[in-house]
């Protein structure tokens, strides 16, 4: 064959097997997505069941989630009104289905299940940030590290840490001195939630902390719009994608600010175990020594949910404390257990650490940006707090204790009540691996699916609370809580997957909001009708949390 001959040949052979492999790729695409539908038809007739808005071929539902995050969260609460009589409702984004639960029988099935526990495909984003820490892990891995780290946030813990609750309160309400006119209070409650979880859970001295909280909370901030963008955008969603975008190189960034962080503080506890500083040990007294011991078995105070309904119990409730226990905080407590290296690696703790700190100063700040906004709207409401906090604190300004918080109910209620509405994680989700029926109506959510708690949607339900879009701190009292399903009400999830944080969060928030409020009257220009919601993960204020402030007669010693 001449050189020219071979040349009209292999063009020819080329687009010959191109062809072949197009006429083969259709026939072999449409056999694997009959194979796919036909292997999901499961799922497909289960979720057929299940009500919900009509979607597009392909991408389902995802047209909803276009626009800015305040946008979307109106948009979905708007949508879920259309569904007041369901149970539950379904939405399709792309091949994924996810089912929205707010009838409290169906939230106990999922929050209670030792079997539920695995977190939905969503909080894969997390990991570049929180590795595979208590948030997102499963399995043996989960339960090892729960085991190991609830009992850090025993309330023998928390009371050693009034102190240094105390002295944050009062930073902080130096720091607001100086506003005159209309702030966003968020920004404080930030930092000093930062701060206060790196001297209480992460053992760091204040001096050695310099600008390094502030600049945190604005990079987590920052994150949680990616991740937000991540969750709802299905173009952001593939690694591969997202790589390309220039999120990723912010990402990339806030990751190197808020990593430093963790970095330098585990550092620092480190070399505070080489130069043999010994970590600071909570004693439990012995049960029958002391009367500030908590009966054995249970350590829930009477009359004290701590963020939930009192029937509710948890491994945060449960004291298998025999006699005299010693009991570290969180971080000296991991790096104790990593002296051996078995129980816990230096990157396990690391995960550990992020997941804390962000966990840990997120949803408070964003708690008591709430609740500061609702006294501002709500006076008659602030007076009543008010009154109570005279009664307890009388003429002294001095730092408040325990026991004082244990008489702040109504203060509690408030608390409570502000995140019924508002409640800083406003949904929960999770991977089903088997089928579940809901007790609500006898329909079967079909395993493969995401189930979504909708805190927020299930707070604001009718049946369970009368008016239920009022604040209405009454709503806790405890003959209108008494005959509620214990799962109407929670901002901190329940049963096996928790939060661990509950008591640290409620005690917290205790000792700073009641700090503020003995020191300042607090004032809104808007009401909650005007506030705009946006979820980017933690529920927030899309326009800031505005208020002002005026200094009431005096100031509360740390
Ligand atoms: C008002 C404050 C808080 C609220 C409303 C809140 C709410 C929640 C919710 C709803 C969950 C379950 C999340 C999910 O399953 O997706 C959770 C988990 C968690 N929270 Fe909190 N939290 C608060 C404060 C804290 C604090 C102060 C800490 C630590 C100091 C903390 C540490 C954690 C951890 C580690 C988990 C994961 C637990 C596990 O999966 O075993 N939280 N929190």
């Amino acid at each position: 064959m001449s050189y020219a001959a071979t040349e009209n040949v292999v063009p020819s052979s080329t687009w010959a097997a191109t062809n072949l492999f197009y006429v083969l790729l259709v026939p072999a695409v449409l056999l694997w997505y009959a194979y796919w539908r036909m292997s999901r038809r499961h799922l497909y007739e289960l979720a057929e069941k299940i009500a919900g808005p009509k979607g597009l071929p392909f991408i389902g539902n995802a047209l909803e989630f276009t626009g800015g995050s305040s946008d979307i969260f109106e948009r979905v609460v708007q949508r879920g009104k259309e569904y007041e009589s369901e149970n539950a409702v379904k939405i399709w984004i792309g091949p994924r289905l996810l089912v929205f639960l707010f009838d409290p029988r169906d939230v106990e099935v999922i929050l209670s299940s030792h079997v539920h526990i695995d977190k939905a495909e969503d909080y894969r984003f997390f990991k570049p940030w929180l590795g595979n820490g208590l948030l997102i892990s499963t399995g043996q891995k989960w339960r090892s590290h729960r085991k190991l780290i609830a009992p850090t946030f025993h309330l023998n813990v928390l009371k050693s840490f009034i102190d240094l609750f105390n002295a944050n309160s009062r930073a902080v309400v130096n720091k607001l001195k100086k506003e005159s006119g209309s702030f966003d209070c968020h920004d404080y409650m930030s930092e000093c939630t930062v701060e206060i979880l790196l001297e209480t859970a992460m053992g760091v001295n204040k001096t050695t902390q310099d600008q390094s909280g502030f600049e945190y909370a604005m990079a987590v901030m920052k994150m949680c719009d990616i991740l937000h963008l991540r969750h709802t955008k299905i173009w952001l969603r593939p690694d591969l994608l997202f790589n390309f975008t220039q999120y990723a190189k912010l990402q990339n960034n806030l990751l190197d600010v808020i990593h430093g962080l963790t970095k330098k503080v585990i550092k620092k506890k480190k070399e505070e175990f080489k130069s043999g500083k010994k970590p600071s040990i909570v004693e439990t007294p012995e049960v029958s020594d002391s009367k500030n011991a908590l009966p054995s078995k249970v350590t829930s105070v009477e009359g004290l949910s701590f963020g939930q309904s009192s029937g509710l119990k948890d491994d945060l409730d449960v004291d298998d404390d025999v006699g005299q226990k010693k009991r570290l905080a969180f971080l000296d407590l991991l790096l104790e257990s990593a002296q051996g290296g078995v129980v816990i690696s230096d990157e396990e703790i690391k995960e550990q650490v992020d997941t804390i700190m962000f966990e840990g100063h997120d949803t408070t700040a964003a708690g008591s940006s709430f609740f500061l906004s609702l006294m501002g709207i709500h006076q008659d409401i602030q007076d009543k707090v008010v009154e109570e906090l005279d009664q307890i604190f009388g003429d002294s300004d001095r730092p408040a204790t325990f026991q004082d918080t244990l008489e702040m109910k109504y203060l509690e209620r408030c608390l409570m009540e502000t995140l019924r509405l508002f409640p800083p994680v406003p949904i929960i989700a999770r991977h089903l691996k088997q089928d579940v029926t809901m007790p609500s109506n006898g329909k079967k959510i079909p395993a493969g699916a995401t189930v979504v708690i909708a805190t927020y949607k299930l707070h604001r339900r009718a049946d369970v609370y009368p008016n239920p879009e009022t604040f209405d701190p009454d709503n806790f009292l405890p003959e209108r809580s008494a005959n509620r399903h214990y799962y109407a009400f929670v901002p901190f999830s329940a049963g096996p997957r928790s939060c661990v944080g509950r008591k640290y969060a409620m005690l917290k928030l205790k000792i700073i909001l009641s700090t503020i409020l003995r020191n300042f009257r607090v004032y809104s220009d808007l009401k909650e009708s005007d506030f705009k919601l946006q979820a980017d993960i933690i529920l927030k204020r899309a326009e800031g949390f505005k208020v002002r402030l005026e200094p009431r007669k005096r100031t509360a010693k740390a």
